[in-house]
């Protein structure tokens, strides 16, 4: 049968471990290094699927945990599923509802079974198994989905991570048997270990012995250094099958996605952009700029002179400055796109340096001229 998703290498860079490819979703081909914009409750905040289209989004993400809680699964899938319900029609990636779990419920329980834990929305006590969330991510119907795992605090023992490792490959494996449309929903291992070599290297052979798709590096990017994330993928990336995606979940400030594709990493996604974006802080090629201060209120420059978006193209920063003090949602509508934007714009960059096997010159003008310092 042919798999939903398909990874094709199109080239690798001379003098790092990053890739150009192309991920194949029966919901059209995207070109990789990507960056993909989350939409937690099937919508990206503020943002129209016209206006992720024009920012040149192919993938967007959706949460299981929020979409089962409310509105339902059965509801979505009665429209057709997520792509209908959003009137999206290019790709759609939704996580399996653990780390969410994990990061949003209270009370839970873990057990060989699931995780058992209160609604966050009105105290319900409900139970969640790798069965029940490769169901919930059949009826919402994205093209790419997760599997159902634990992600461990970085800083636990070494026992608690080898237990929790070996119980996210079994999980998996439910997963897999559970998993009713894999001609049209590709589902993906995800890789955990803490920052462990040795439990890396075992969740990864369990994983891949599995023969999944595409496989994602999860319990990262929550609470470790950039230094020791950087470790990790350094002995991670080179487990997995080279001919199929990596994707490092919930990882997406600018210097942490070019280090990523340094190592190996295909696809990434973090809320980072929107969120910042509420507040009236916007990255721009020379750092963040947070443009509510009183020193923009007569700046009638772009937000970034070097972005060629359709923000930084109408509008200026005193302007936005305005709307965002004036609470107009239209200044947070501005300061997200434009946010979205740059990291969509740092991907398809990235990926012209990997064309050009100059990747790490890329990194160093980058880092310079954003204000990143090594140490
Ligand atoms: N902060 C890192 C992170 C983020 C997410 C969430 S990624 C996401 C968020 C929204 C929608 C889709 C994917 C994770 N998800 C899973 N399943 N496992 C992890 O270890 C993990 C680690």
């Amino acid at each position: 049968m042919e798999p939903a998703i398909k990874y094709r290498l199109i080239k690798k860079e001379k003098h790092t471990g990053a890739r150009l490819g192309e991920i194949v979703t029966p919901h059209g081909t995207f070109k990789t290094p990507m960056f993909m914009p989350v939409g937690t409750q099937a919508s990206v905040k503020t943002m129209a699927p016209e206006d992720l289209k024009e920012m040149g989004a192919g993938i967007i993400l959706s949460n299981t945990y929020h979409l089962w809680l409310r509105p339902g699964e059965d509801i979505v899938e009665k429209a057709g599923g997520l792509h209908k319900f959003m009137n999206w029609d290019r790709g759609v990636l939704t996580d399996s509802g653990g780390f969410q779990v994990f990061s949003l419920a209270k009370l839970r329980d873990i057990s060989e079974e699931g995780v058992a834990f209160k609604s966050h929305l009105n105290g319900e006590k409900l139970f969640l198994s790798p069965e029940k969330a490769i169901h919930v991510e059949n009826a919402l119907g994205a093209d790419i989905m997760m599997s159902f795992d634990e992600c461990p605090p970085f800083f636990e023992s070494y026992d608690y991570v080898k237990k929790s490792v070996e119980r996210t490959s079994r999980w998996a494996e439910r997963g897999l048997i559970a998993h009713q449309n894999p001609a049209t929903q590709g589902l993906f291992g995800i890789v955990q270990g803490a920052g462990f070599e040795d439990l890396r290297r075992q969740s990864a052979r369990d994983l891949v012995g599995m023969d999944f798709p595409g496989y994602s590096i999860g319990g990262l990017s929550v609470g470790e250094s950039k230094g020791e994330m950087n470790r990790v993928l350094d002995f991670t990336t080179p487990m997995l099958p080279e001919d199929k995606p990596r994707y490092l979940m919930g990882v997406g400030s600018p210097d942490a996605l070019i280090d990523g594709v340094i190592r190996g990493v295909d696809m990434f996604d973090c809320v980072l952009p929107t969120r910042i974006a509420r507040n009236g802080t916007t990255m721009t090629s020379q750092g963040r700029l947070v443009v509510k201060n009183a020193k923009y209120s007569e700046d009638f420059r772009p937000l970034d002179p070097k972005c060629d978006c359709y923000v930084c193209k109408n509008y200026t920063r005193a302007y936005i400055r305005h709307l965002i003090k004036a609470d107009e949602t239209f200044g947070i509508h501005l300061t997200s796109y434009h946010n979205l934007y740059f990291l969509i714009n740092l991907m398809h960059q990235v990926q012209d340096a990997i064309e050009q096997d100059n990747l790490l010159e890329f990194r160093e003008a980058f880092f310079e001229e954003y204000g990143y310092n090594e140490n």
